[in-house]
């Protein structure tokens, strides 16, 4: 029994026996290897105690105490190195037993004749004083050993959790989040809630907790829910489990599913293929098909792919769609919000650590997201806003595609990845202003591709909003038809900041709040478009002069715009003269006159 792991309470209570008592105190181990020492045998401290163990030896045997008021003299000091000239003019001993096994043995010890004449003034009450202490360490002992399988329970728990390939979240009576595994982590993009017990929720973990128990309440199954990580909504799987103690939920255990990788993995095992990786982006304008032609045409090689465009224009769909339409797609396909993750937590995330590279690091290392995504790809967002020092690791690994784990002392890995990055902000000047490395932008931009806003392709805004309107009524059990034409225009006519990702949350708010067949304006969530208001000189302001040259042009481009919107969506003529707010009278004149199909 490892009485030497609690030496220094062991020691503790030596000292205090010893100042009580006035005589040497020392406590060994079931080994006979000195634990604690007072006075003279302080000096011996975890050494063994071999030849000059006998008294104690048989104490540990026998289990019972043993009294020796002659030491060096009396019979059973016999075997002793110090038989004949022993120092000690006393000796009381007692074993100190946990569940039934003699687990080590406490002396005290008597050096001149006060400290004799202390020890044995009353053995009758200092025997069961003696034993009171055995049962003292005892019980630490057991606490201890406890504790140690306790953590070594959790350690075992928290490897298994870390090695799931779902996410886990326990989350406590307050919701407050108190254990993350590596990929619950990795996801949301956390640290871990483990190795801070103040912690409290930030604002948006404290909203997933919401969603997911929001979510619960819809009772629609597989239960889904959407989560705003860093800056883009993700969508998962998940389930909700009380933990139940004493009849009371102490917890609860969320385990996550990205929807994504459930859908990847559904089509490897079952062997067949989504006909096509790039069907799941929605547009048929120019900008889009343009970006998607390039997009699939460089799937098939291993060359670094850098998305831009503004947030929720679709830059992880298209590095999802890059990496399942390509030879990799066998492999993980791995991404991260390199925004939402401070610099020391994305080092070890993306490089991984060794055993013992940092306070609070796991016990073995940990595995980086470079190695996790070794043959497939790895899809670094908001790569903008990477460190200084984070770049130069990067290019590194670009260039020399080996990496290093935090800690590793140079130990180079390799690694097979193909990287897709992404920003929604302007690299060139951040190049320029000196926040980004000059090579690490050559390395990345080895194939641009820009992605644009709702803004720049209005024609796909209506195809879009029908998709999400198919596929949020069906989740929902709702039998919906289309928009009304009021709630059509002021889709189109919106400004859309948020992109698809805003567009998709209108049309599912929509959706949720629509009772009629058909969704009204009043359920657009969206700011009416100011008509009034605009200062002349502002309207001035912002009309080019070119544009303004061109009028009959803007007004061709506005009627061909308009009628294909509506072809698209499948109405008439009348439905675009309404969308344009001209007559249909006005709006047949003005086709003829621009020479229009
Ligand atoms: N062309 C599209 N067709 C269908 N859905 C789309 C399209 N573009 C984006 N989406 C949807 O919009 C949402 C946002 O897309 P995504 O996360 O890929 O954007 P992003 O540009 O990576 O955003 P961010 O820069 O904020 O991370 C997702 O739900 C995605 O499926």
């Amino acid at each position: 029994m490892p009485l030497h792991e609690i030496q220094e309470s062991v020691q503790q209570i030596a000292s205090a026996m010893a100042s009580a008592l006035r005589v040497e105190v020392e406590i060994a181990d079931h080994n006979l290897m000195r634990i604690a020492g007072t006075g003279r045998t302080e000096a011996g401290i975890l050494r063994t105690m071999a030849g000059e163990d006998h008294v104690y030896r048989a104490s540990l045997f026998d289990g019972r105490p043993v009294v020796i008021m002659n030491p060096g003299a009396d019979e059973r000091c016999r075997p002793c190195t110090h038989f004949g000239n022993c120092e000690e003019t006393g000796e009381i001993c007692c074993p100190i037993t946990l569940d039934g096994r003699n687990v080590g043995v406490i002396g005290l010890l008597a050096f001149d004749q006060e400290q004799r004449q202390r020890l044995f003034a009353d053995v009758d009450a200092i025997l069961p004083f003696l034993q009171k202490m055995a049962e003292l360490i005892a019980s630490k002992l057991k606490e201890h050993l406890t504790y140690v399988e306790q953590q070594l329970t959790l350690e075992k728990l928290r490897i298994v959790m870390d090695d799931l390939d779902k996410a886990m979240l326990t989350v406590d009576q307050s919701d407050r989040i108190v254990q993350a595994n590596q990929r619950a982590r990795h996801y949301l993009g956390i640290a871990d809630p483990s190795e801070n017990d103040n912690r409290r929720n930030t604002e948006q973990e404290t909203q997933w907790i919401q969603a997911i128990r929001q979510a619960v309440d819809t009772g629609v199954t597989p239960q889904k829910v959407v989560l705003h990580v860093g800056n883009s909504d993700k969508e998962f799987l998940f389930s909700i489990k009380p933990i139940q103690l004493a009849g009371t939920t102490r917890e609860w255990v969320i385990i996550l599913d990205d929807v994504h990788e459930v859908v990847a993995i559904a089509r490897q095992v079952g062997g067949f293929q989504h006909e096509d990786a790039f069907s799941q982006i929605v547009g048929t304008s120019p900008a889009i098909t343009q970006a998607i032609d390039v997009a699939r045409q460089v799937s098939t090689s291993d060359s670094t792919v850098l998305l831009t465009g503004e947030s929720g224009t679709g830059k992880e769909l298209f590095a999802d769609a890059i990496h399942q339409a390509g030879h990799r797609k066998k492999g993980p396909f791995v991404s991260i919000n390199c925004a939402a993750i401070p610099e020391q937590l994305l080092e070890s995330e993306l490089f991984g650590y060794e055993d013992g590279a940092f306070t609070g690091a796991r016990k073995g290392g940990k595995r980086g997201l470079f190695e996790a995504a070794d043959k497939g790809t790895l899809f670094l967002d908001e790569i903008g806003d990477m460190s200084a020092h984070l770049q130069v690791k990067l290019l590194r690994v670009l260039q020399e595609k080996q990496i290093a784990r935090v800690g590793g002392a140079g130990r180079a890995i390799s690694v097979d990845v193909r990287i897709i990055a992404a920003t929604h902000r302007n690299l060139e000047q951040l190049v320029a202003e000196g926040s980004f490395r000059t090579d690490l932008y050559y390395r990345l931009h080895v194939i641009p591709i820009h992605l644009p806003s709702l803004r720049e392709r209005r024609e796909d805004i209506l195809t879009l909003a029908n998709g999400f309107l198919r596929a949020h009524g069906e989740r929902l059990g709702k039998d919906l038809r289309g928009f009304t034409q009021e709630a059509q225009a002021m889709l189109f006519h919106h400004d859309w900041p948020g992109n698809v990702r805003e567009l998709a949350n209108v049309i599912e708010y929509a959706v949720n709040l629509e009772s009629t067949l058909l969704i009204q304006p009043e359920r657009i969530s969206i700011p009416a478009k100011k008509e009034q208001g605009v200062g002349v000189e502002e309207a001035e302001a912002v009309v080019p002069l070119d544009e303004l040259l061109n009028l009959k042009d803007r007004e061709r481009a506005a009627i061909r715009q308009a009628l294909k919107v509506v072809s698209l969506a499948n109405q008439s003529k009348e439905d675009a003269a309404r969308l344009l707010g001209i007559s249909r009278a006005t709006l047949f004149r003005k086709i003829k006159e621009h020479n229009l199909p």
